[in-house]
């Protein structure tokens, strides 16, 4: 399908407006044009299936960010912006432009402005032919579902990728976080710049503050030498920050300000560097009662959560729990021997009927060693080793009913594994800072026992 050679143009300034249409004109575009983001807002919001929008950053600037970015992200559309260089160095500006697909420098020449929109133009292309997307390739992993919900945000992963827009993922853990960043990643234009994930969680906090922004030789004892920060590395990428729940108060305040700022200072440096990083964060827990409970900051969550996209458990997504099941199949046939062909239809009733408190992980590694069990043509359900599924008619609350399974789960794998953590944690499909944070809140292990055991 072809799209229209047409250009909604957002504009306040009337000769500005009229120098545009004319040059637009003469280069065979038809043009639209509003006054301001809130008036084109309806208009394009019910109306427009995608293309190409030219909005003069200046003329936003006194517009709060915030819904600046909710716009430009929450849009089919591909953005481009016109930038006066006294604007370049406006911080407000210089956000703006870090949230477009193009920017023309003033003055604006017809051969800058073809180029540009032939650009675009194909941009808005592959917008238009994503509209229905319901599969998402991440290196060699399809992401796929046939769930309404899923597929909606497998189109927001494909709207928000080439945007600069923050993205916080939500989900519980095993639900597929850190894949969902990788795809944004590989779908924006920095894909060929690095991906770097850091787990916030899994640091002590005085490693952290060097791990995130990087140090000086000399910073602290045993900084032999200077090394540069996850922050730093992604320079032209994308950075991963999972767990960010888990960031304490003052790197809160250390991370907020190289996202207001886009600039760093190694550990005992006093030379700022400006890096350009796109921030895609991950959580389990619910930052909004962090927030209120004072152990987030409320300015650091907005900074991060421009565009949220909520992950479902799998127990959630029984339509889908066959076709990822499936998939995971066919990924690991291919790569490792095995007899057999697929699922007896007992075990996809039984998948179907188990709760997955590890989610895609936990799938991902009871079929792994199913496939290694199985001696027939077929995996039976006794090779998943999934011994009990909570009875939903005892009268309880869901919520108790999870919590008690949860609990029987992590006793019988940790009796299992002698109270090996990092053991416990791989059969049950889950990192080992989840193993041990849900081991903490059902009060099965103690103080001291994280050392004493493998790691
Ligand atoms: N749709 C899928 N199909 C196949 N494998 C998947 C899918 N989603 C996730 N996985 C696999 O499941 C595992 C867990 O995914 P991932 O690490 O992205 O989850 P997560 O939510 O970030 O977990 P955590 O919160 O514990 O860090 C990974 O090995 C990933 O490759």
């Amino acid at each position: 399908m072809l799209l229209p050679k047409h250009v909604v143009v957002i504009n306040d300034s009337p000769t500005r407006q009229s120098v545009l249409i004319e040059s637009l004109s003469a280069l065979g575009w038809s043009t639209e044009c509003y006054r301001s983001l809130y008036s084109a807002n309806d208009v394009l919001l019910r109306s427009k299936p995608g293309g190409i929008a030219i909005i003069i950053v200046e003329e936003l600037v006194s517009t709060p960010l915030k819904d600046v970015e909710n716009f430009i992200c929450n849009k089919k559309m591909v953005w481009l912006g016109v930038i006066s260089d006294e604007q370049h160095d406006n911080s407000h500006a210089r956000h703006i432009v870090r949230l477009l697909n193009g920017v023309f420098r003033l003055p604006l020449t017809d051969n800058r402005l073809s180029n540009l929109l032939d650009y675009a133009y194909g941009q808005a292309m592959i917008k238009a032919s994503i509209s229905n997307i319901d599969r998402i390739n991440v290196n060699g992993i399809m992401l796929r579902s046939c769930i309404p919900e899923v597929k909606h945000i497998f189109r927001l992963i494909h709207r928000v990728a080439d945007s600069r827009a923050a993205v916080m993922i939500l989900g519980e853990s095993g639900t597929g976080k850190e894949l969902v960043s990788r795809a944004i990643h590989d779908l924006s234009m920095r894909a060929t710049g690095p991906f770097v994930a850091l787990n916030c969680g899994s640091l002590a906090n005085e490693l952290i503050q060097s791990e995130l922004f990087g140090h000086e030789k000399g910073a602290f004892t045993g900084a032999t030498r200077q090394r540069i920060g996850h922050i730093e590395a992604a320079s032209g990428g994308t950075l991963f920050l999972d767990e960010i729940g888990d960031l304490s108060t003052p790197l809160q305040v250390n991370l907020l300000r190289f996202l207001e700022t886009h600039s760093i200072q190694r550990l005992s440096s006093s030379q700022e560097i400006s890096v350009d990083v796109r921030i895609v964060s991950a959580t389990h827990v619910d930052l909004e009662q962090a927030v209120e409970q004072g152990r987030f900051r409320l300015d650091l969550l907005h900074r991060l959560n421009t565009v949220i996209i909520h992950l479902p458990p799998l127990r959630q997504r029984k339509a889908d729990i066959e076709l990822i099941a499936n998939q995971i199949f066919e990924d690991l046939s291919s790569r490792y021997p095995c007899k057999a062909r697929g699922f007896h239809r007992d075990t996809i009733a039984l998948m179907k009927s188990y709760h997955w408190p590890g989610n895609i992980r936990e799938m991902l590694n009871r079929i792994k060693s199913a496939m290694l069990l199985c001696d027939g043509k077929l995996i039976l359900p006794d090779k998943l080793n999934i011994e009990h599924i909570p009875r939903a008619n005892s009268g309880n609350s869901l919520n108790e009913i999870k919590s008690q399974a949860e609990r029987r789960l992590l006793t019988s794998v940790l009796r299992k594994n002698e109270n090996n953590i990092a053991r416990s944690a791989k059969e049950m499909g889950v990192s080992r800072v989840t193993f041990y944070r849900l081991a903490k809140k059902h009060n099965i292990i103690h103080r001291g026992d994280d050392q004493k055991k493998t790691m």
